[in-house]
């Protein structure tokens, strides 16, 4: 597809994508950069809309022309609009969720209508073992990888690739940039990534986007080269310092004796399958632990067992704050000490209040706000969006937003009341360069003050925060165990 873009402005409330001069030819694969602001979000209706059309919501002015082309996209966004789809049939039409349709060879079939294809695609993007489950059971990594076999499905001439590697473990990002390599010789991409690691080698050009502008293009070998990197660095430093300044400022934190968590013999299953059994962990003051392992081992089941939203969290021997799991604690009493974000929480998180009481909602534990706020709690929810530069978007709702705007503002919702156990399950996802230097450098600070003790999962080696040296990993035991936790130190670190 080729494409063209002259003194071109496109403009939303929240961002205004720039473009002086930028011609795309039909044979060339892309990876666009971006500093800070979500250009997919403008950049990928404009390219999906037909010849004519405007995209609704969006003030246009200048000259943008492409040739007749299909063009599908991958991202978060169209995961999110996918996830709505799937609730609203299971809330209004009563579909049993037996339904084929929300199975994962449902929704690759049914943009296809394919037999072969369809099992092609489960094969290539390793969802056989998966082909059965439906959308909602899905883990975020095997989300991602059902979302591009969708996409493969529907067929493309222009493939639009937003963040396609954000919640894949090592082995499916090494395996997804072998599959892209062979793609792009078949059909043209445009992968928009917030991490240098993840433009692949393969790829044509670089254009280098900052404030919604495409700043400057080059090729792959300038791109290495490029100074951008660290003048960024800089600029989140001193931004999360500001925060740290803005959490001592408002010390609180709740005292438990040791443990704080501990869970025996854990085990979770479903009638299919094990994720995994005898994982025994605690977890003391002043800890931080990292989990890991691969896409599907049952990361994000663990923390949900301490989160409390687990159904299972009853049947297994779980100590949390002092107490023993189904003694008669509330729920509530338990989130009251534990800030959560996760891709889960995110998708929950489907009310229309506005960007302030999203961060309010973090005093209350709530998704939304159903109390009257306290003018404390307001004026530090205010400060928050200061020092994230969203001042301007306090009274805009939630919705309105951007992913990765959503995405710090439920960050700051977990942080805000410095809670005793901050569960952070991937929390970077969907944002921008900027946004995740900011807020892994505020987590460290945070980390290393001990103002919370930080759970945290992240497939990225440079995600790593230097103050976390304890690690739960998950590692594949016998199939009917499922998954086995060894627990790990890092050198210097001792076990207490
Ligand atoms: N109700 C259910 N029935 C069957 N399997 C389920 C159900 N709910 C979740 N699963 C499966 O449990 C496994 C563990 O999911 P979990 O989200 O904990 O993985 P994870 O380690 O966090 O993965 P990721 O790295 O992709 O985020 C997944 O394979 C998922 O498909």
């Amino acid at each position: 597809m080729q494409i063209c873009f002259k003194q071109f402005s496109a403009a939303t409330a929240k961002l205004t994508l720039e473009i002086n001069d930028w011609q795309i030819e039909s044979a060339d694969s892309w990876a666009l950069f971006s500093t800070d602001g979500d250009i997919g979000a403008i950049l990928t209706p404009l390219l999906m809309s037909g010849e004519t059309e405007q995209v609704a919501e969006l003030s246009i002015t200048g000259q943008l022309t492409k040739s007749r082309a299909k063009v599908v996209e991958v991202s978060l966004n169209s995961q999110q609009r996918l996830l709505e789809q799937v609730l609203e049939l299971d809330d209004n039409e009563h579909i049993a969720p037996q339904d084929s349709h929300v199975s994962v060879f449902g929704l690759i079939f049914e943009q296809c209508h394919d037999q072969n294809l369809t099992q092609r695609l489960l094969t290539e993007l390793d969802l056989v073992h998966l082909q059965h489950s439906y959308f909602t059971q899905l883990s975020t990594g095997e989300s991602r990888r059902l979302m591009l076999a969708r996409a493969l499905a529907e067929g493309a001439d222009l493939l639009v690739l937003d963040d396609p590697f954000a919640g894949l473990d090592v082995e499916h990002r090494k395996s997804l940039a072998l599959y892209l390599e062979q793609l792009s010789r078949s059909m043209q991409l445009l992968m928009i990534v917030s991490r240098e690691e993840d433009i692949p080698v393969w790829i044509d050009h670089v254009g280098l986007f900052s404030h919604g502008k495409l700043e400057s293009v080059m090729s792959k070998a300038d791109w290495d080269k490029h100074p951008v990197i660290a003048q960024i660095k800089a600029q989140s430093q001193e931004q999360s310092e500001q925060m740290m300044a803005l959490l001592k400022r408002h010390r609180h934190q709740a005292k438990f004796d040791n443990p704080l968590f501990e869970i025996k013999h854990g085990k979770v299953a479903y009638s299919d399958k094990t994720i995994f059994t005898e994982v025994n962990w605690r977890i003391d003051n002043g800890q931080h632990w990292q989990v890991k392992g691969p896409n599907g081992c049952g990361k994000s089941t663990l923390l949900g067992l301490i989160f409390g939203d687990h159904p299972q969290c009853y049947s297994n021997d779980i100590h949390i704050f002092g107490k023993k799991r189904g003694t008669g604690e509330t729920i509530w009493e338990i989130k009251k000490n534990i800030g959560m974000v996760s891709s889960a929480l995110h998708l929950q998180y489907r009310v229309n209040c506005s960007a302030l009481d999203v961060i309010v909602s973090g005093f209350h534990d709530s998704i939304g706000l159903y109390q009257q706020p306290t003018a404390q709690e307001r004026k530090i929810a205010s400060e928050w969006l200061n020092i994230l530069h969203m001042s301007q978007f306090a009274k805009t709702s939630f919705r309105q937003l951007d992913y990765g705007q959503q995405r710090l503002l439920l960050i700051a919702r977990a942080i805000v009341k410095q809670p005793t156990l901050l569960i952070l399950d991937e929390p970077y996802q969907g944002l921008d360069y900027l946004g995740r230097r900011l807020m892994k450098n505020t987590l460290e600070l945070i980390a290393k003050e001990h103002l919370s003790q930080l759970l945290y999962v992240s497939h990225y080696h440079e995600d790593s925060l230097p103050s976390i040296g304890r690690y739960l990993t998950f590692v594949p035991g016998e199939p009917q165990q499922g998954y086995q936790a060894v627990i790990s130190y890092d050198d210097g670190f001792s076990p207490d």
